[in-house]
């Protein structure tokens, strides 16, 4: 059986060893693993590769299409489990793209690592729109919930499932992480923290931006925003330290 990673250069998946950036285990220490496909079509994805194939004439502000060929890597599940053994993180963090579409693949995946690795935490990072199978579900230490807001783009239909809102609202392990570009869109946070009861604990927000300049000046009105709200913030650590770059 097989499953669809993303490439940081042709032929090569993009498995890698990285401070976790983003949300409550931001600054630990991680293996990283990018799932290639998206279910959403965020106009600012930063991982376009993932899904903006040939052909997919989805707006995105860059506008760019990305080879399927040169993109996207399609391994057998022993071979990814082999690889990320190879690693001694005892973190995985598995993104994509939306990693939950190829969950059947990924659980199998994650059943071996951690019967090789005992203890081994995995964090999934998704939007937010896919059940979790009951296969995968108890493999999953901690979900990164990430709930597109309008400014993404995608129709409120297929970015904001109330079913689903509600259910990682009532999961202690999921953590929500809400991409922020400008004041307004924290209005769409609080009313979906209202409408699904989601404890400020749980919630983050975070400035979009592929640049330090962008998130730094972002993080100005969003700290005060989150102050103001009980929410917490993140940052973007991997940007400030490494750029907007696969593999990092
Ligand atoms: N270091 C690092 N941390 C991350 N946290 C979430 C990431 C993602 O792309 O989903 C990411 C990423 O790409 N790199
Ligand atoms: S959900 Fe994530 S991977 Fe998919 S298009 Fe949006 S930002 Fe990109
Ligand atoms: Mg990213």
């Amino acid at each position: 059986m097989t499953i669809a990673l993303a490439t940081t250069t042709p032929g090569e998946p993009e498995i890698f060893a990285s401070l976790q950036g983003e949300g409550p285990s931001a600054g630990r220490p991680s293996l990283f693993i990018r799932l290639s496909r998206c279910n959403l079509a965020c106009q600012w994805c930063d991982t376009a590769y993932t899904w903006r194939f040939t052909g997919d004439n989805r707006p995105h502000r860059d506008g760019q299409a990305f080879e399927r060929g040169t993109n996207q890597l399609i391994l057998p599940e022993d071979e990814v489990v082999a690889r990320l053994l190879a690693f001694p993180q005892d973190r995985v963090v598995v993104t994509g793209g939306e990693p939950l579409l190829q969950a059947a693949a990924l659980a199998r995946v994650l059943a071996a690592l951690k019967a090789a690795r005992p203890g081994l935490h995995v964090e999934i990072e998704t939007n937010g729109t896919v059940a979790p199978s009951l296969a995968i579900d108890p493999l999953i230490d901690q979900f990164n919930v990430s709930p597109k807001l309008a400014h993404s783009g995608n129709p409120a239909e297929l970015a904001l499932i109330p079913e689903r809102l509600t259910a990682w609202a009532a999961d202690p392990r999921a953590f929500f992480k809400f991409v922020v570009a400008s004041p307004a869109d924290c209005d769409e946070v609080a009313a979906l923290q209202a409408c699904y009861g989601i404890p400020g604990e749980r919630l983050f927000v975070m400035p979009e931006g592929t640049d330090s300049e962008t998130l730094r000046s972002r993080e100005k009105w969003l700290s005060a925003l989150a102050l103001e709200n009980g929410w917490r913030m993140t940052d973007r650590l991997h940007i400030h330290l490494y750029g907007d770059t696969r593999g990092t």
